[in-house]
């Protein structure tokens, strides 16, 4: 019987994917598999009846994990290094008979060396990869700081997400909106998404340029057509944007006379300089833009229809700014670093003049918010700019929404004054700590110590933005 099970240790011992060594308690080796002595690159089988302190002392062990058991009489995990690099993972158990002796050692041990290899490799590829990616957010990061779109409103985040599903396509685009909301930028913003990224992208304001020149400065022309020509001839804007996009700004101010010869060049897809017989092929994706309605100047003739439906392809309004109180916040956060930055200063607005840049109308839009701010920048020593500080048009235009009177309502009948006094608290902390660098910072702008600002930060922590 003992004879049976014997056979039956010996054939579980010997056909376990683990390397398994049993010493008694004095070290010596009574049983072990074949598998044990390869990952040691030693002789197999040929150490039983040996005792580990021995390979121990010889470095074919080092550590042996059943010394280590008969040691710390407790279960043992290390990690084993051999002289020809394996990396072994060995887990040692105490054996107790029932008087409470330790009387042997069973260690279970498995190579991992290819483990360790791949996990390597695998850190080193993360390693790689971590490195790609900051080239890609620093490349991003300069593509955008060339002409960054900031937006957190709804309505712009619609927009935004048409505008990234057009810009790959090479469909044509009408941006609407008032001055200044962003037409041009967002027109760069197409281009610069589109597959045309790597080529030019030639950006017209129609009602810059004098009729009687435009023919010649949108077709080019050939040597000696007119009276002041260029000896050489010269390309014109259409030709310059081949290859790539061809923004029209203020397209409404574009004369009859080069509305046919637009069309004409978009059905046909060519064109001939002033004075020339020979037709160049344009290609060229066109975007235009207007603050004028279009449809009404088609009514009145002063547009045509024709060339009305070719530009109204994907026709994308941008509402004005005041329409979109979310993207005031953080237009005012990043014009006020930029203007900062650009003047070397380290200005801050008041959390009074915040609220109230946020409720003006903003008639002339994101242009006018730069130039607010750069002015105010420039001209106000205070380094706190306080309401008083703001023009005049902007402390007398601002804005009555249907929110702020149901605010103002909400607070004189629903609230009791200290709910009222908390909530004015919250916005005045949350508007300063977006400013804000340091609470010390937040107590000069609020006018308060440093420790009220810590004792109300911790009192709104879960209301603050
Ligand atoms: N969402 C935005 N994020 C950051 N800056 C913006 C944003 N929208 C507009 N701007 C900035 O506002 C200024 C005016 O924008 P832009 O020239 O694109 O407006 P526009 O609608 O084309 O005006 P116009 O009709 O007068 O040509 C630019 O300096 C632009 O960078």
């Amino acid at each position: 019987m003992e004879k049976e099970l014997r056979l039956e240790l010996d054939t579980i011992i010997n056909t376990s994917n683990n390397n398994i060594t049993i010493t008694d308690e004095n070290g010596i080796i009574l049983r072990s598999n074949r598998e044990h002595w390869k990952m040691y690159d030693i002789e197999e089988g040929s150490y039983i009846g040996t005792s580990i302190y021995e390979l121990e002392k010889k470095g074919i062990l080092s550590p042996s994990i059943n010394a280590l058991v008969l040691k710390e009489k407790k279960v043992v995990q290390v990690l084993q290094h051999t002289k020809s690099g394996h990396v072994i993972m060995s887990t040692g158990y105490p054996v107790f008979n029932k008087e409470g002796q330790l009387i042997r050692a069973i260690s279970y041990s498995q190579d991992q060396t290819e483990i360790y290899r791949l996990q390597e490799q695998y850190e080193q590829l993360q390693s790689k990869v971590a490195g790609f990616q900051a080239e890609v957010e620093e490349l991003r990061g300069k593509e955008a700081s060339q002409h960054p779109i900031l937006f957190r409103s709804s309505k712009m985040k619609q927009i935004i997400t048409t505008i990234q599903r057009v810009a790959k396509s090479d469909a044509t685009i009408l941006f609407l909106g008032a001055s200044g909301v962003g037409k041009s930028t967002l027109a760069r913003y197409i281009h610069d998404r589109s597959e045309r990224h790597k080529e030019p992208f030639i950006e017209v304001n129609c009602s810059t340029i004098p009729e009687t020149l435009f023919e010649s400065e949108m077709f080019g022309y050939e040597p000696g057509s007119f009276t002041g020509a260029h000896k050489s001839g010269r390309k014109g804007l259409i030709e310059q944007a081949d290859q790539g996009t061809l923004f029209l700004d203020e397209i409404g101010e574009l004369p009859l006379s080069i509305q046919v010869k637009l069309l004409k060049v978009l059905q046909e897809k060519k064109m001939t300089r002033v004075g020339g017989k020979v037709e160049h092929l344009v290609n060229f994706r066109l975007i235009t833009a207007t603050n004028q309605p279009l449809k009404e100047m088609v009514d009145e003739g002063k547009f045509r229809l024709d060339l009305y439906y070719r530009l109204n392809v994907i026709p994308i309004s941008i509402p004005p700014l005041h329409e979109r109180q979310d993207d005031i916040v953080i237009l005012l956060q990043h014009y006020l670093q930029i203007m900062n930055e650009k003047h070397h200063s380290t200005k801050k607005l008041h959390p009074s003049t915040y609220h109230q840049l946020v409720q003006y109308k903003w008639p002339g839009n994101v242009r006018e918010m730069e130039n607010i701010l750069e002015r105010l920048v420039l001209t106000i020593e205070d380094p706190i700019i306080r309401p008083e500080h703001l023009p005049l048009e902007l402390q007398s235009n601002i804005k009555e929404t249907v929110e702020s009177s149901h605010y103002e309502q909400d607070m004189v009948e629903k609230k009791s004054l200290k709910e009222a006094v908390e909530e004015v608290e919250i916005q005045m902390l949350s508007r300063a700590k977006k400013q804000c660098k340091t609470t010390y910072e937040m107590a000069e702008l609020l006018q308060i110590s440093q420790p009220t600002v810590i004792y109300k930060l911790k009192k709104y922590k879960n209301h603050l933005q």
